[in-house]
């Protein structure tokens, strides 16, 4: 912008539109407020500026940070800006409402100041809503509060006799969060259970449900109905699987032979949240809701940290009120790409517990544990905290990529330099590894994927199908996650390079194109995310699409594979390369983490905390300059 032009609403309006800067819908609302006789350019902008934050996963916009420093508040001009001269909103902030004070707000035809009223802006202190997402925030907090005052009644000896048999006694004095964990759940009607990769969240579970359902089939009850799901569909599975596998090896063991029925009364059936709560076609809406409850004593999400504000409104409206509500996930890790933090809000100061002394000495009693360190107790602590363990200790996630991923996480400064430097120093086999390259047409890079993605050989397999399930299978082996979509380190990009580097263009359909599903598809079963591969047909050469297909068991003999004709699948692309924020919930025995090659807001310790915590054997960080200033750009 030159100095000479004084921006205004409708120059930025139209730039920004034009450039993919801001949303339609974002434009749809001010048109909305000016044609309800809305002329103030500070109330326009405060709207606009509100829902291009909820568009970015903000519910809602602090006008102190805005007044601070409105580029870097609103993440424009964006990354990798490639629409030249735009007005920034600094200078449009400037000419139009400097300093965005609050004040200047109150009083004016489409802001609430009391939250009571019908206006589209609710502002409360400087914070600025709109009116849904400040609906959806009171909702959540209402009804959760009716459920944490409701404690459901415990048998609290039978309580105690089941924890000591599913939990190992605590050795020296150190506390077993899982028991404690287990204990406050079934304690409480919602609870949360979080923590890092490998912590035992679902082995902490299975022991809940057998806990829940031994104490009501004592009681001579029918057994609870137990509800499980996710947000995605990968994750839905995943959950299945690690439920059953947990479930069999209690099973297995004679010490909890009293147990049998508890454990035969929990049937695995994980789903996703939208199958849970029942979709309906071009609705916004779902068939189970405050009028027509989920038949379920028992629900319990996992991944929980992808559930965005909107569902979990959908997810409380259909939890009838006497159910038991658990949400499990990483506190740590991103938030959903839809507007709302909702686990990480849950868990705020979760790290420190905040336990209240009341909680504290039932939870000692009743799981048998040693005293929790007093700096874990807080009689001011909040209510939502009595209701959260967090699980501290990892049972699989250790060594160089954790303690990448845990500096990261507690912004280590010191620690991840250590960690990066000796990731650079190590030998071949080392678990991570640094490629500090300039562009993706790097050696370096050619030979990372030439040697990670796998190549099955048909004649190596009995069958075809066998060759398809094997192929489907060491496709999970090796990732590529990039923090951006777009730019010349976004995923569009690496997977066009990816293309080139195997010979052929990865944006058209040939034998052997992974592609993930972006989009919910309910007449072909596929789930946003669901990952598939294109095959030749062997007979006649035709292309299909093979999907995992998840109810595949040997004793109704399907064969485990989804086939869809590519021309059915409207809604993909080529995966190999995703976005962190579409890689939540899955595991990769190989990642490889391309960073962007300057700072952006997109790149927090969340995203790549994330991203690191997908590689279970072999981490790769790719990108330019990954050392400048001391390591802080990883
Ligand atoms: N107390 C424990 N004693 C022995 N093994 C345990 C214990 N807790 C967890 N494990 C084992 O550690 C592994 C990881 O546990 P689990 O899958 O429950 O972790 P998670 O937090 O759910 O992991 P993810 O991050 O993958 O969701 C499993 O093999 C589990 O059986």
């Amino acid at each position: 912008m030159t100095d000479t032009l004084v921006p205004t609403l409708e120059d930025a309006l139209q730039q920004w539109r034009d450039a993919n800067w801001i949303r339609s819908i974002d434009v749809a609302l001010v048109e909305l407020l000016q044609q309800a006789g809305e002329q103030n350019p500070a109330v326009l902008l405060a709207s606009l500026f509100a829902s291009h934050q909820v568009g970015r996963g903000h519910t809602v916009l602090h006008l102190n940070a805005l007044a601070e420093n409105p580029n870097h508040t609103l993440a424009l001009p964006p990354v990798n800006n490639t629409a030249g001269d735009c007005v920034t909103p600094a200078e449009l902030l400037e000419q139009c409402w400097p300093k965005a004070e609050p004040s200047v707000l109150e009083s004016t035809l489409c802001v609430d100041t009391t939250g009571e009223g019908q206006q589209p802006l609710v502002l409360i202190n400087d914070q600025l809503y709109l009116r849904r997402y400040y609906l959806y925030e009171r909702f959540i907090e209402a009804d959760l509060k009716q459920r944490m005052d409701d404690e459901p009644v415990v048998n609290e000896e039978l309580l105690q006799q089941t924890l000591a048999l599913l939990f190992a006694s605590s050795a020296d004095d150190k506390i077993n969060w899982q028991r404690l964990a287990c204990a406050n759940t079934v304690k409480h009607r919602f609870s949360v259970l979080t923590g890092g990769p490998g912590t035992g969240k679902t082995y902490t579970v299975v022991r809940l449900l057998t806990a829940l359902q031994h104490q009501t089939l004592k009681l001579g009850l029918p057994p609870l109905r137990i509800s499980l799901a996710a947000p995605t569909g990968k994750a839905a599975a995943r959950l299945r699987e690690s439920i059953e596998a947990e479930l069999k090896s209690l099973k297995d063991t004679s010490a909890l032979a009293s147990l049998t029925a508890a454990f035969d009364a929990i049937t695995p059936n994980g789903k996703t949240l939208h199958r849970l709560l029942g979709v309906m076609p071009n609705s916004r809406q779902f068939k189970h809701n405050e009028r027509n409850p989920l038949r379920t004593d028992v629900v319990i999400v996992d991944e929980a940290s992808m559930m965005d504000i909107e569902m979990m409104v959908a997810l409380l409206k259909a939890t009838p009120k006497h159910a038991r509500l658990v949400l499990i996930g990483d506190k740590d890790q991103l938030a959903s790409v839809e507007a709302g933090a909702v686990l990480g809000n849950l868990c705020a100061g979760a790290d420190q517990g905040h336990y209240h002394p009341s909680t504290v000495s039932w939870l000692e009693r009743v799981a048998q544990s040693p005293s929790l360190p007093r700096e874990f107790i807080d009689a001011d602590g909040p209510q939502r905290l009595q209701h959260v363990v967090m699980l501290r200790e990892s049972r699989r996630f250790f060594g160089p990529i954790a303690d990448l991923a845990n500096a990261i996480n507690y912004q280590q400064q010191e620690q991840i330099t250590e960690e990066l430097a000796k990731a650079g120093r190590a030998e071949s086999d080392y678990p991570v590894r640094v490629l500090d390259i300039d562009s993706l047409d790097a050696p370096e890079f050619k030979q990372l994927v030439r040697d990670g993605i796998p190549r099955l050989r048909r004649d190596d397999f009995d069958s075809f199908d066998d060759y398809v399930k094997a192929t489907l299978d060491a496709n999970t082996q090796f990732q590529i996650l990039t923090a951006l979509r777009e730019g010349p380190w976004g995923m569009k990009a690496v997977n066009q390079k990816v293309g080139e580097i195997l010979g052929v263009n990865a944006n058209s359909w040939y034998d052997g194109r992974p592609v993930m599903v972006t989009k919910n598809d309910y007449g072909l079963k596929l789930n946003n995310g669901d990952i598939g591969i294109a095959f030749a047909d062997p007979e006649h050469g035709h292309l299909r699409v093979a999907f995992p297909d998840d109810s595949d068991n040997t004793q109704t003999g399907k064969s485990g594979i989804r086939w869809v004709l590519p021309s059915r699948l409207t809604h993909i692309e080529t995966v190999y390369a995703m976005t962190v924020h579409k890689s939540q919930g899955s595991e990769f025995k190989h990642t490889v983490m391309v960073l962007p090659d300057h700072d952006t807001p997109v790149m927090s310790k969340e995203l790549l905390y994330t991203g690191i915590t997908r590689a279970k054997e072999r981490l790769s960080l790719v990108g330019n300059n990954l050392f400048s200033q001391g390591g802080k750009r990883v």
